[in-house]
């Protein structure tokens, strides 16, 4: 067998070990023909006493005989060793058609080891299901005004200005609290405008890695760092151009990247990293945000020259507890959206859920409403939603609704008092900006949140559903 025959006996051992740190060889029945040094180190032996024994008398809980017998691989499996768990790979050893034994393979030496292998993995996984997102979203069909849904007087004023602006160039400023649709104006706003033959290009600053958001936006060149793609690659600016970049949770980018935007905007091209020369870039920004831009810029937290760039046109989007006579409107229409997906029909409200809904304070707006009736379609037998089928913070809302709307009335009028409302009300609020606080500090990362909350990755993924947290 030329290849290996030339090689001297002392370097195929040194080859083994460093192809496979821990190995093992067993003939068909179970005797060990050979093992590593590593393997060895692993378990406190050598090979010269374990070579000839069977494999149960010198390895724990090995399933390797088995594997020998049987020609069937056993991948991926854990192994308790020396009370730590390991991963394990057996495969048979068919040589010229026949089954002559197994060899086995260990791959981490104990739970850290593993554990410093999945952390590195994790960013690379992170990185990749946010492209996963992008992707799907950029995919997604675009909205129209058709599709912003509400008649109160607050919501029509809103919608009738953006309808208005869609026809300009200038930027628009969308403030709003998370959830109340956003979004949805930018792509009707850009839908509308003459640039809707052209991409629609959103971004979330805020769940974009720093590290990463200044290449998306700009683009860089080959070789402009490690990991960079051959051939450089555009940047969102370029990929928009003509068209419309939306830049949701702008009050969550950084200073240093708040200059760069507003050197793009200020300019109208852009400089890809590690480039030398300039594109000129034909792009209308509409932003969002939750945040009190106005107050950050107070507090040196926001640039205000980027913040007077963006905030040509404001347009403010209320809340839905402050339009609730809308509630029973969208409810209407999320349903129909909802049985579409459910493959069901006809599903309606009775009178008593609409005016729990309508009393509800709704901290994650639309997409809380919209979480509500699908958990509600989920456990839904007839076609009726009832108290029974809504969360148990919705159902157990008892309340004196008098004194409950005059105090909220009060509040609302008068912002130095505290909103009075139900406890549970202000329990979910403030869970609600504690995972939004500590997603930010994680950068997005949802196991690292569920981590430094103390609690299990279920509960967090629950409650980011519950609250419409993306
Ligand atoms: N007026 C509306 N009519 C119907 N559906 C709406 C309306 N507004 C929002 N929605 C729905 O509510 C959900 C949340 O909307 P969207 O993502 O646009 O909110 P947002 O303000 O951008 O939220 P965030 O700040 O958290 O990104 C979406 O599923 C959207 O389709």
């Amino acid at each position: 067998m030329k290849g290996l025959a030339h090689i001297p006996y002392h370097w195929l051992e040194e080859i083994i070990n460093l192809a496979a740190e821990r190995i093992v060889l067993v003939d068909r029945k179970g005797i060990i023909q050979y093992i590593n040094s590593g393997y060895c180190e692993f378990i406190g032996t050598t090979a010269e006493s374990a070579i000839g024994k069977h494999v149960q008398d010198v390895i724990e809980n090995t399933r390797m005989h088995i594997v020998a017998q049987t020609g069937h691989a056993d991948l991926a499996a854990v192994q308790s060793i020396n009370g730590s768990d390991m991963i394990a790979n057996r495969f048979p050893l068919i040589v010229d058609g026949e089954l002559v034994g197994a060899v086995g393979t260990v791959m981490f030496r104990n739970p850290e080891e593993w554990w410093h292998y999945q952390t590195k993995i994790q960013a690379l996984v992170e990185e990749l299901k946010y492209y996963k997102n992008r992707f799907e979203k950029e995919l997604k069909s675009k909205y129209s005004f058709n599709d912003l849904i509400g008649n109160s007087q607050a919501f029509s004023a809103s919608k009738k200005l953006a309808e208005r602006v869609s026809g300009s160039q200038s930027s628009v400023l969308l403030l709003g609290e998370s959830g109340t649709g956003k979004e949805l104006f930018a792509h009707a706003i850009h839908s509308s405008s003459t640039r809707a033959a052209f991409p629609f290009v959103p971004i979330n600053c805020a769940s974009i890695p720093e590290h990463l958001l200044e290449s998306e936006l700009f683009g860089y060149e080959e070789g402009a760092f490690t990991g960079a793609k051959k051939g450089g690659k555009k940047g969102q600016f370029q990929n928009a151009n003509f068209g419309t970049i939306f830049l949701d949770e702008i009050g969550d980018m950084p200073l240093s990247m708040q200059s760069k935007l507003l050197r793009i905007l200020q300019e109208k091209e852009v400089q890809r990293i590690g480039g030398q020369k300039s594109t000129p870039v034909d792009v209308r920004v509409i932003a969002a945000t939750h945040r009190d831009l106005e107050k950050m810029v107070q507090e040196g937290e926001f640039r205000q020259d980027l913040y007077y760039r963006l905030n040509v046109i404001k347009i403010e989007i209320p809340p839905l507890r402050k339009r609730k006579e809308d509630i029973q409107i969208i409810g209407k229409h999320l349903l129909k959206k909802l049985s579409r997906k459910f493959h069901r029909t006809e599903i309606n409200l009775s009178a008593d859920v609409i005016a729990r809904l309508q009393n509800h304070l709704w901290p994650g707006n639309i997409r809380e409403l919209e979480n509500v009736l699908e958990r509600a379609i989920n456990v839904l037998d007839g076609k009726t939603i009832e108290l029974i089928h809504l969360p148990l913070y919705l159902r157990d809302h008892e309340e004196n609704q008098s004194l409950h709307q005059k105090l909220t009335f009060e509040a609302a009028n008068n912002p130095s008092v505290f909103p009075v409302q139900p406890l549970k009300e202000t329990v979910a609020q403030a869970e609600k900006q504690s995972i939004q606080n500590v997603l930010r500090v994680t950068q997005g990362n949802k196991l690292e949140a569920a981590k430094l909350l103390e609690i299990s990755k279920t509960s967090f993924y629950e409650k980011c559903k519950l609250y419409g947290i993306k």
